[in-house]
């Protein structure tokens, strides 16, 4: 069997009568990097949670193989890091992550210096960066064949960012990441491909000049 194939299309997302999304094409397959970048406001974040199935607009397809799937986090199939965390706070991470962390990864992440250090503590007792970077690392880690990542680099030093790139890539060789962050030079390095939400609409975005021609950046860095 060929790669896993995670399709969303057809999503109408309208808040108090504004249209959000309208015309949305997103297709993820297992071994790439998708990038998904977009002015603020524009839906990144609403399109991340409708996929993983905690968002339910007016109309959406969402299809893995091309069987249609309800909500993303049945199954475990799909795993979404969102914006702001999502760990309880009174659990020690060594029982939080266990469960969830996909065991060809185990070792990895096990080994990693913020795991190593804070396994015995709650999410409760870290740092906002730290725990950041420890549920950033669970969500990539994680055993789900599609993971969602909304702003991984944004609360995290540069050289965790440089540190969580490696791990996507490597992770992204056996399953399907989508990845959205306003550190639009960090997506362009991690990613294979490049969607821009513009208008409610998702675009193929071929070269950073298209980025330009849209209107989302105003120049390269
Ligand atoms: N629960 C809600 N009720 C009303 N409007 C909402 C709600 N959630 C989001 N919106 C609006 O929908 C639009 C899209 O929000 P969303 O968070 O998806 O954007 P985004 O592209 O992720 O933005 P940012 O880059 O700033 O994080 C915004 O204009 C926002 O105000």
């Amino acid at each position: 069997m060929g790669p896993h194939i995670l399709k969303t299309d057809s999503v109408h997302l309208e808040f108090d009568g504004r249209k959000i999304l309208q015309d949305i094409y997103l297709e993820c397959r297992q071994g790439e990097v998708v990038g998904l970048l977009g002015r603020n406001g524009c839906g990144k974040s609403s399109l991340l949670r409708i996929v993983f199935g905690t968002l339910k607009p007016s109309y959406k397809h969402i299809s893995i193989n091309d069987m249609h799937i309800y909500k993303g986090y049945d199954k475990g199939r799909v795993a979404y890091l969102p914006q702001h965390g999502y760990l309880p706070q009174n659990i020690r991470i060594k029982s939080l992550a266990e469960p969830i962390i996909d065991p060809q990864f185990w070792d990895d992440f096990s080994n990693h210096p913020i795991y190593l250090k804070y396994q015995d503590a709650k999410a409760g007792e870290l740092s906002g960066g730290e725990l950041r970077q420890l549920e950033t690392l669970i969500c990539i880690y994680s055993r789900a064949d599609f993971i969602l990542l909304d702003e991984p680099f944004t609360h995290v030093s540069p050289v965790q960012t440089e540190m969580f790139k490696g791990i996507i890539r490597k992770c992204a060789k056996v399953k399907g990441i989508i990845v959205t962050d306003h550190q639009y030079y960090n997506i362009l390095d991690v990613a294979d491909r490049i969607v821009l939400i513009t208008d409610g609409s998702t675009r193929a975005i071929k070269s950073p000049d298209d980025l330009i021609r849209h209107g989302y950046i105003s120049h390269i860095i």
